[in-house]
């Protein structure tokens, strides 16, 4: 399209060009004619037009239209002279005057065949943004791009080869997937994973997002959609990628936004043209979302989005690949321990391993190093966990310090006691930017499930925080620094009771499911919980107070404190 307009663009351009060049050029020219001839001629009513060209000359015509030039008496009164006998008198200022229009002209009427492009066209930029050559080429992505998700990229190795050969598939009588839906948390590496089938199969993609298709005029989404899909079936072949899908297909409740006629428009569009393929057209239709629960059952019955594939967050394993995919092409220090990078960052998906490489490659050159080092990537990734550690601490005061720092050592003394298999990577006291006091960042293991006592530990060791502080300062002193623990043993203890059904009493009945609201009993069971908790990990600092003052001595000399130092301090 770009391309088109362009070409149109200089075309005109060219055509102006010749147009002016031949007004100027192209006219006859002029013979010379004394002046004494041309007054008589004059006189005679035979001049037609006379254009005082420069200092020069004069530029006469006649009345059978013959040209010629005449020196310029520069006298006066010539104007009037020349008007009295019946000639018009022009300036050769209009004469450049028109020409100075005739390209002002051009330049408006070319900036306005511009800008009329741009408007029609930002429709198909947005729309269709990365049909163009380079995402065209097959080598643009593959599944070498996409490290761990084998899951994944075994369930889309049948669409590939239905994409290639679609024949195959449709003398079988077989029905392939027209819509495949990938879910899974943000950056886990979903486009990604759409843009390799298209890789894998040699088409072109087409992509637009769910975002794009919010706040529009009714019917726009609807021709939009069926545009994307005149163009793909252009191709012929062609993967459709739709990211955040819930954007149109957002699951109807009832009462709330009925009538978003828009938003029902554009879906309907999306699953008419998605029942308008043939079996044999290598046309599949890809959608994301992070949120699969908020999505209309309509989008999932078949002949719709049928097949549902998982892009979940990468186990170490995955993380390992990925962390290696991203280092590879860049210089770092052969030490570099990505076993252990890979096994503390639990929760990281794609994008933020990718982030923390790159993080970690900016630290290197703004530290004047030609390689990428440990020490690099262990600031990156505090750095994305944490953010900066402030720098001016001279604020701070020395209560608030051993507040903190009693807080902090609680945390780590509750893990090491309680949930001996984390790793406690830090504990520090230096604040963050973000507004921390200070952090511990307790790393757990890998697994598939929690277990009841699991989870139990787990609050414990978040509210061992306060519970170190009213164990040193007294009930009367603790502070705000809790509140980021209690909000999330909160959530903790409610999933406890509702999601996991795990306390005893209560059983297995969920009521946000069955949509009651909590009742009281709920209410009071939750607090209860959280009482008990909350006592017993107190009991426990208390019964080892001697290593919390210890591990506390030690943070406030250091500051910051890593798994080392408290294995060594624990086993004193
Ligand atoms: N498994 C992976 N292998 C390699 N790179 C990955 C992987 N997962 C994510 N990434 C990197 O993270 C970036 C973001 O991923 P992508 O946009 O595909 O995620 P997404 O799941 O579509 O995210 P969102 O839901 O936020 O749109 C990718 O461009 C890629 O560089
Ligand atoms: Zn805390």
């Amino acid at each position: 399209m770009k391309k088109y307009s362009f070409f149109i663009a200089v075309c005109i351009f060219f055509l102006f060009t010749i147009l002016i060049v031949g007004y100027l050029y192209l006219q006859p020219e002029p013979k010379d004619m004394s002046y004494p001839t041309f007054v008589a001629q004059l006189e005679k009513g035979q001049v037609k037009e006379i254009i005082i060209k420069n200092d020069t000359f004069l530029e006469v015509k006649m009345k059978d239209h013959s040209l010629y030039q005449v020196p310029n008496p520069q006298s006066e009164s010539m104007k009037e002279y020349f008007l009295l006998n019946g000639a018009t008198v022009k300036n050769n200022k209009v004469n450049e005057n028109l020409i100075i229009q005739i390209l002002f002209m051009t330049g408006i009427l070319g900036i306005g065949f511009f800008s009329y492009k741009k408007v029609m066209s930002k429709d198909k930029i947005q729309l269709i943004d990365v049909n163009n050559q380079k995402e065209k080429n097959k080598s643009i992505c593959s599944f070498d791009h996409i490290a761990g998700n084998e899951e994944a990229k075994h369930m889309v190795k049948d669409i590939i080869d239905f994409i290639k050969d679609p024949d195959k598939y449709a003398k079988l009588g077989a029905k392939m997937p027209r819509g495949i839906l990938l879910y899974g948390p943000p950056g886990t590496g979903k486009t990604l994973m759409a843009k390799a089938i298209a890789g894998e199969s040699n088409v072109p993609f087409y992509a637009v997002s769910g975002s794009d298709f919010v706040q529009m005029y009714v019917g726009v989404g609807a021709s939009r959609i069926r545009q994307l899909f005149k163009r793909a079936k252009k191709s012929q072949k062609a993967v459709i990628f739709i990211d955040e899908i819930d954007a149109i297909g957002k699951k109807r409740s009832p009462g709330l936004d009925q009538g978003n006629d828009e938003r029902d428009q554009t879906l309907n569009a999306l699953l008419t043209e998605m029942s308008g393929f043939h079996d044999n057209e290598g046309i599949v239709v890809i959608a994301a979302t992070n949120r699969l629960d908020t999505l209309d059952e309509a989008l999932l019955r078949p002949g719709r989005f049928d097949r549902l594939i998982e892009i979940g967050l990468p186990d170490i394993n995955a993380r390992h690949r990925i962390l290696k995919l991203y280092l590879e092409n860049k210089p770092m220090e052969k030490d570099i321990d990505l076993d252990k990078l890979a096994r503390e960052t639990v929760c990281f998906s794609g994008a933020m391993l990718e982030n923390l490489v790159n993080e970690a490659a900016i630290l290197a050159a703004n530290q004047n190093s030609i390689k990428i080092q440990q020490k690099h990537l262990d600031q990156a990734f505090y750095h994305i966990i944490a953010g900066n550690e402030k720098k001016d601490r001279s604020s701070i005061n020395q209560e608030d310090l051993s507040i903190t720092a009693y807080h902090e050592s609680g945390h780590a003394l509750a893990t090491k006691l309680l949930l001996p298999e984390n790793k406690i990577s830090k504990v520090t006291i230096i604040p963050s930017t973000r507004g921390y006091g200070g952090f511990n960042i307790n790393i757990p293991k890998d697994r598939l499930y929690k277990t009841k006592q699991y989870i139990l530990n787990d609050i414990k060791v978040l509210l061992a925080g306060r519970a170190a502080e009213e164990l040193i300062f007294g009930s009367e002193n603790i502070t705000t620094g809790a509140s980021n623990d209690i909000e999330k043993a909160s959530q903790q203890i409610k999933e406890y009771i509702m999601k996991f059904g795990m306390d005893g009493e209560l059983g297995l009945f969920n009521n946000d499911a069955a949509n009651l609201n909590a009742d009281s009993i709920l209410l009071e069971k939750c607090r209860s919980y959280m009482k008990n908790l909350y006592k017993e990990v107190k009991h426990l600092l208390n019964t080892n107070i001697d290593l919390l003052h210890r591990i506390t001595k030690e943070l406030i000399a250091k500051e910051t404190l890593n798994e080392e130092d408290i294995q060594i301090l624990c086993e004193k």
